[in-house]
C-alpha cells in the first residue's frame, strides 16, 4: 500500500461502490496494456468511450455466440483433436513426461487466436516449440521490470532522458519485436476480409472481423489514418494484442493448476471421466476405429456439475488475476468499507486473491474443495458469488469469460476423457505476486497415461 492508496475488500460498500458503481480506471492500465502507443479498449478511462468500444466486440464474445459459432466449433475440434491430445497420447505411449505450464500457454493462445483470426491465420504455438518459446521469452522476460514503469512512471522516465535506464535496454526490443509478431496477423486478417468478406467459417477472424466492420460502421474519425496502410488499423491492433495476452496467461495458469490439483486425487480423476462418459458422443480420441470426430453440443460440456465445480474452484483458490484491480475516486467526498471522507483521486482496489479467503463465504478458505460449489445451501450459495470475483465485475468485467471458459472446458473434458495424469515434477507450484501471476517455479511436468 502508498500513501494515496486504499485496499478495500468487502462487498457492500466496496466491491458493489467501486466497481458496479463505475469507478474510472486507473493510469497503471494505460501504462501497462498500451500496444503501438495506442490505448485499447482495457485501459480506457472514460466511461462513455470505453462501453462504446465494449459494446461492439461483446456480441461475438456473448455465450450464444460462442455455443453456436461454427469458427469456434472448427477452432476448438482442431486445437484439442488435432493438436493439443496427440501430445499427451506420446507421453502415455513413451513413457516421457510434459512440461504443461508452456503448453497449456500454447492452446490458450491457439484455441483464442483461432476464433480472433481464423484457422487458417491463427498461429499453432501447441506444436511450433520454438515460436511457443519465442513469444513466451520475449512475453514474460519483461515482467520484473514492469513495477518501474506501471507504477514508478514519473521516476522511470526522468531517469531514462538522463541516461540512467531502469528498464533494461532489451526490454523495449521484445516489446517492439512482440508487436510486429502480433500486428501481421491483423495485416493478413485485413488482406483476407478484402479478398474474400465470406471466407470458411473456420477461417472466418472472427474477433478482428468484428471490431473492424463496427469502427468502420461507427464514422469515427481514424487519428492514424494518414500513417497507415488501411483504416483503424492501430485501433483494432492494440485491442487484439490485449486480448489474446489477456487470454493465454490466464487460462494458461488456470489450466495448469487444475491438472495439477486433479493429479493429486485420482479417485476425482474417476469420477470426472464418468461424468465425462455421458456426453453424446464422448471426447474420445483417438476416434473409434472407423469414426470421424464429431463434438458432443457445447452447452452439455458447459452444464456438466463436476467438471463445472472442479474449475470454478480452481478459478477461486488459484485465481488468475491475484492483484488489486486499481481504480481511482471520482470528483466528490467518498464513503467506502465504513470509512468516511475519503477525496476524489485516491486509489482504491479489490483483490480477488483476498476475496477468494473470506472464510465466510468460503469456509475452509484455503482448501481446494470443488464439492462446495455442487448443491451449496442457496444462502451460502450467494454468499460465495458476492465474493467470487475470478472475472472481476461492473462495466469493466472480463469480456472473454465465455470464450475462456469454453476453451477451457474442452481441453479438460478432452484430456480427462481419455487420460490419466500423475506428478513428475510441480516444485515451487505456489502462485507468484503480481497483476496476474503464474506458478513461481514456471513449470507443472505431469506424466499422461492412456485410460
Ligand atoms: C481464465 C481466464 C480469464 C480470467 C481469469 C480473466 C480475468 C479477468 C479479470 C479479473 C478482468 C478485470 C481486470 C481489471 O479490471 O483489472 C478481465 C478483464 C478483461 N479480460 Fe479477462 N480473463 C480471462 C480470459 C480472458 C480472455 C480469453 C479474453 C479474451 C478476449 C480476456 C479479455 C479481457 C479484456 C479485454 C478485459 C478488459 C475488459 C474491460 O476493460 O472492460 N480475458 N479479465
Amino acid at each position: 500500500m502508498a500513501p494515496n492508496e486504499l485496499s478495500v475488500n468487502c462487498y457492500e460498500g466496496g466491491l458493489k461502490t467501486i466497481y458496479t458503481g463505475g469507478f474510472p480506471k486507473h493510469d497503471f492500465y494505460a501504462r501497462r496494456f498500451t500496444n503501438y502507443g495506442v490505448i485499447p479498449m482495457f485501459a480506457m478511462k472514460d466511461k462513455e468511450e470505453h462501453s462504446t468500444r465494449k459494446r461492439m466486440m461483446s456480441n461475438v464474445y456473448s455465450k450464444s455466440y460462442v455455443m453456436s459459432s461454427p469458427t469456434v466449433a472448427a477452432t476448438t475440434k482442431a486445437t484439442v483433436f488435432d493438436r493439443y491430445l496427440p501430445i499427451m497420447q506420446r507421453s502415455s505411449d513413451t513413457g516421457k513426461p510434459v512440461e504443461m505450464l508452456s503448453l497449456n500457454y500454447g492452446y490458450s493462445m491457439d484455441s483464442f487466436m483461432t476464433m480472433q483470426f481464423g484457422l487458417k491465420l491463427g498461429p499453432n504455438l501447441i506444436q511450433n516449440d520454438e515460436e511457443r518459446k519465442w513469444y513466451l521469452e520475449h512475453f514474460f522476460s519483461r515482467r520484473p521490470w514492469m513495477f518501474w514503469t506501471d507504477d514508478m512512471p514519473t521516476i522511470e522516465s526522468w531517469l531514462r532522458k538522463i541516461g540512467i535506464r531502469l528498464v533494461p535496454a532489451w526490454c523495449d526490443k521484445s516489446t517492439e519485436a512482440l508487436e510486429k509478431w502480433q500486428i501481421k496477423f491483423c495485416d493478413d486478417a485485413e488482406k483476407l476480409l478484402e479478398e474474400d468478406p465470406n471466407p470458411p467459417a473456420a477461417d472466418y477472424p472472427v474477433v478482428y472481423a468484428q471490431e473492424r466492420a463496427q469502427l468502420r460502421k461507427s464514422g469515427r474519425p481514424d487519428p492514424y489514418a494518414d500513417s497507415q496502410p488501411y483504416p483503424y488499423r492501430l485501433d483494432v491492433a492494440t485491442d487484439m494484442y490485449d486480448h489474446n495476452a489477456a487470454a493465454h496467461e490466464t487460462s494458461g495458469d488456470t489450466l495448469t493448476w487444475l491438472y495439477y490439483e486433479l493429479s493429486r486425487r485420482p479417485q476425482l480423476m474417476a469420477d470426472l471421466r464418468k461424468e465425462l462418459m455421458t456426453l453424446n458422443p464422448p471426447l474420445l480420441f483417438p476416434p473409434p476405429a472407423g469414426q470421424e470426430i464429431k463434438l458432443p453440443d457445447p452447452k452439455a460440456v458447459d452444464q456438466l456439475p463436476l467438471l463445472d465445480a472442479i474449475l470454478q474452484e480452481t478459478l477461486r483458490i488459484w485465481t488468475a488475476v491475484p492483484g488489486g484491480q486499481p481504480r481511482v475516486t471520482p470528483p466528490g467526498v467518498h464513503t467506502l468499507a465504513g470509512y468516511d471522507n475519503i477525496p476524489a483521486g485516491v486509489r482504491v482496489q479489490a483483490a480477488s486473491y483476498t476475496l477468494h479467503r473470506n472464510p465466510d463465504a468460503f469456509p475452509d478458505p484455503l482448501e481446494w474443495k470443488p464439492e462446495r460449489w455442487l448443491n451449496p445451501d442457496p444462502k451460502q450459495l450467494s454468499e460465495m458469488r458476492h465474493y467470487f470475483w475470478a472475472w472481476g465485475s461492473g462495466g469493466a468485467m472480463c469480456i472473454g469469460s465465455n470464450i475462456a471458459v469454453h476453451s477451457m472446458k474442452h481441453a479438460i473434458a478432452g484430456l480427462y476423457t481419455n487420460f490419466t495424469s500423475t506428478i513428475v515434477d510441480s516444485a515451487d507450484i505456489d502462485q507468484a505476486e503480481g497483476f496476474t501471476a503464474g506458478p513461481k517455479g514456471n513449470k507443472l511436468v505431469l506424466q499422461w497415461k492412456h485410460v
